[in-house]
């Protein structure tokens, strides 16, 4: 029981609305980006990310997105055709639009920095027009990535699937997902990510990223708690706060609240992907009924295998992987 009901007669349990873009990662970590020389490519944008973990993870997984009309854009589709996300309504642009790039500087485990080149992306030109109702009320869950929402038609988009998803009772996740080079002022990006959250069922964000969206409506004070109970007298029901190497807390509509640290990873590569792989494995136990616990753990040693590893794509873990890891964890802390 974790105060959220899907529909259970649907195709697909969770679809992905956003971006799908190329991470470029650098091989040669520990180093600033002007001493990098080679970098490896993937398959990525943090929407991506989060349906390829729940796709690794053996749910049943589709994608609502745009991609360029070249060789990125083939790549990233055929990536998703390999983990049997259904595409159908993956449209590809035919106006010149280029896949977005992040480049990731890793300068040492806690310095990770990314610069993304996002001129003319295709993710940002989806029209509300290109949004298939009849896909969306195939799935159980739809997750709302914040960055669609930074410019039209991308924007229009996002709201016209909100409109379907609640139609056809597809329960609604929105990831924040704040990237401060994609909007022109962090009161855009409030006003826009407030009309979207006050619509979905479950929330999830980093701390500062509740500060952005608390510039327009306050409070002056920042409180996780007071945080969520704003979102619970909307729609919500489920509002994640995320802190970083410091966890989560995670609040429930009817007061419940869990505070959940981190794993540990032997060795942290980079920090980023980390908040994906949560979102990923979180919401997986969401879907499979967990109490929210369980889905904070799972989610938290997901993150921590992800930042072992040089990608976030790629690395995105098995149940096993995540289940084997928990045990490891549980057998030390027991000697
Ligand atoms: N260095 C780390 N080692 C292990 N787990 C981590 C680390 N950093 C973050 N996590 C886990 O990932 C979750 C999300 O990380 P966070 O950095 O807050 O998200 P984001 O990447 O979106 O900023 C945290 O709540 C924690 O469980
Ligand atoms: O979201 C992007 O466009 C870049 C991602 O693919 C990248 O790997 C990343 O930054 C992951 O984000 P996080 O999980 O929020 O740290």
């Amino acid at each position: 029981m974790n105060h959220i009901t899907f529909q259970q007669d649907r195709e697909l349990d969770f679809i992905g609305l956003g971006r799908l873009c190329i991470d470029l990662n650098a091989n040669e970590i520990n180093r600033p980006m002007e001493e990098t020389l080679t970098f490896t490519k993937y398959v990525g944008g943090s929407p991506a990310n989060i349906t390829i973990a729940l796709a690794k993870l053996g749910a049943r997984t589709g994608f609502i997105g745009k991609v360029s009309d070249d060789q990125f854009g083939r790549f990233i589709k055929s990536y998703l055709h390999k983990l049997n996300i259904d595409t159908r309504n993956v449209v590809t642009d035919h106006t010149g639009a280029v896949t977005g790039l992040a480049f990731t500087e890793i300068k040492s485990p806690t310095d990770c920095s990314i610069l993304m080149y996002r001129n003319n992306v295709a993710d940002l030109k989806l029209e509300a027009g290109e949004v298939q109702e009849d896909f969306i009320k195939r799935a159980k869950a739809i997750l709302i990535s914040g960055t669609a929402l930074a410019s039209s038609p991308s924007r229009e988009a996002v709201f016209q699937a909100i409109e379907y998803a609640r139609k056809h009772q597809v329960v609604i996740i929105f990831d924040v997902d704040y990237r401060r080079w994609t909007w022109k002022s962090k009161e855009e990006t409030a006003i826009y990510c407030n009309l979207v959250a006050e619509q979905c069922d479950v929330i999830i964000a980093g701390r500062e990223e509740f500060d952005v969206m608390e510039i327009v409506t306050g409070p002056e004070v920042k409180d996780d708690s007071a945080t969520a109970q704003r979102w619970f007298e909307r729609q919500a029901k489920i509002v994640v706060v995320k802190h970083g190497g410091d966890g989560s807390i995670v609040f429930t509509k009817d007061g419940g609240s869990s505070q959940g640290g981190i794993f540990p990873a032997k060795q942290v590569i980079k920090t980023f992907g980390a908040g994906d792989s949560f979102a990923g494995a979180f919401i997986y136990g969401l879907l499979q009924g967990w109490p929210v616990e369980k889905c904070q753990e799972f989610g938290s040693a997901s993150a921590s295998i992800v930042v072992s590893s040089h990608s976030c794509s790629d690395a995105m873990p098995t149940v096993e992987q995540i289940e084997n890891l928990i045990r490891e964890h549980r057998a030390n802390s027991s000697i």
